[in-house]
């Protein structure tokens, strides 16, 4: 539905060349709700202003349904941006005209006829909850009803993308929280794919199917929400992750380990079915060794518990082998961390 093809961007400012985007392969299907986080200057705001056609890659594609934006003439170029809808940080209201006015704009620039209008206004406001503020000036409202009033916009001309830049960012966490959920019902009632960018990863864990992970105009890592919270590659989404899921030992425990350096630490990652059952029970019965749980977490995202544990393990070698193949076959990833605990101790 949208894809980037090794899409590079470009900046010549004062002589000064910035490459705001080097290479990015990146693709949204249909029905995603797709995150991509990462610090400021990341290059966020430069990759979804590629796929709003505000911006034209230097090097790349940019394909939207298959077809590269760049062989686009005006007329269709017109057409196509009628199926993006966008919402911003700030809301960018205009503050002269009514929330009735505002959600119009697009169907007026659409030439629409006024009793179209006035229906399908109603609707809109009445589908983000704001059917008693269509005589309200922007000033008047809260930034929750700001922003729906410029999702409600969005939406105005019935786009199948809806793009989402910081939208949450200015509001506190309730209203995070409704504003995403009500990203979430436009995602699956109106079946609209969404493309959020933020630098905070709780909006990811409430809301996305899939990540990319951005770091100086480049892709560090992307995949199912699942997949990259459940086993962070890079360094920056490790510390992404860290801000939702707590995933450590606390230090008074690590501390605790220093004593017993060179023991055998793993880290166990548990999703779905396997974090509901009781494998560490079992585990611990079916094997004659010592299991020391040292941390143990669980999580929920996207409706499916992520639980990680920090298990110590003593006793014969082979045992040891044997108890690590019986977590593998229930579908626990294993990870030893006993090389960390060790450098970490000689920091
Ligand atoms: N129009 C422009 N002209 C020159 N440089 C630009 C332009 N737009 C972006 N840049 C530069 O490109 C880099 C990426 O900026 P971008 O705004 O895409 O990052 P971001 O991840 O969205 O950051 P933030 O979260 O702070 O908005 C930055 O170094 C920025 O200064």
């Amino acid at each position: 539905m949208i894809e980037l093809k090794n899409a590079y961007k470009t900046f010549t400012r004062k002589g000064i060349t910035i490459e705001a985007l080097k290479g990015i392969n990146l693709k949204v299907e249909k029905g995603d709700i797709f995150g991509v986080i990462g610090y400021s200057g990341a290059g966020k705001s430069t990759l979804i202003r590629l796929v709003n056609y505000l911006e034209r890659p230097t090097e790349g594609q940019v394909l939207v349904d298959g077809r590269d934006l760049g062989t686009y003439n005006d007329k269709e170029l017109r057409s196509a941006k009628k199926n993006i809808g966008m919402i911003f940080q700030h809301f960018n209201l205009l503050e002269s005209k009514k929330v009735f006015d505002n959600v119009a704009i697009p169907l007026v620039l659409l030439k629409k006829n006024k009793s179209e209008i006035r229906q399908r206004v109603q609707e809109l406001l009445e589908f983000v909850g704001l059917s008693d503020k269509a005589g309200s000036y922007p000033s008047e409202l809260s930034g929750g009803q700001k922003q729906r009033v410029g999702i409600a916009r969005a939406l105005a001309s019935n786009p199948s993308i809806l793009l989402c830049d910081e939208a949450t960012s200015a509001l506190d966490p309730q209203t995070t929280q409704s504003i995403l959920q009500l990203l979430k019902r436009i995602n699956a009632e109106y079946n609209i794919t969404v493309m959020i960018i933020t630098h905070e990863m709780s909006v990811i864990q409430e809301i996305c199917n899939k990540v990319a992970v951005m770091e100086e105009g480049r892709i560090i890592e992307q995949g199912s929400v699942l997949e990259v919270f459940g086993h962070p590659q890079h360094e920056t989404t490790k510390n992404f992750v860290k801000t939702v899921v707590q995933n450590s030992m606390t230090s008074s425990v690590e501390k605790s380990l220093k004593a017993e350096n060179g023991s055998l630490l793993y880290k166990l990652n548990f999703v779905g079915k396997s974090a509901s059952e009781p494998i560490l029970y079992e585990l611990i019965r079916s094997f004659d060794i010592k299991v020391n749980i040292l941390f143990a977490n669980m999580t929920e995202i996207q409706e499916t518990t992520l639980g990680t544990a920090i298990i110590q393990l003593s006793g014969d070698r082979e045992l040891v082998e044997d108890a690590l193949a019986f977590l593998t076959r229930h579908g626990v990833s294993v990870e030893e961390v006993e090389s960390y605990v060790f450098d970490h101790n000689n920091e």
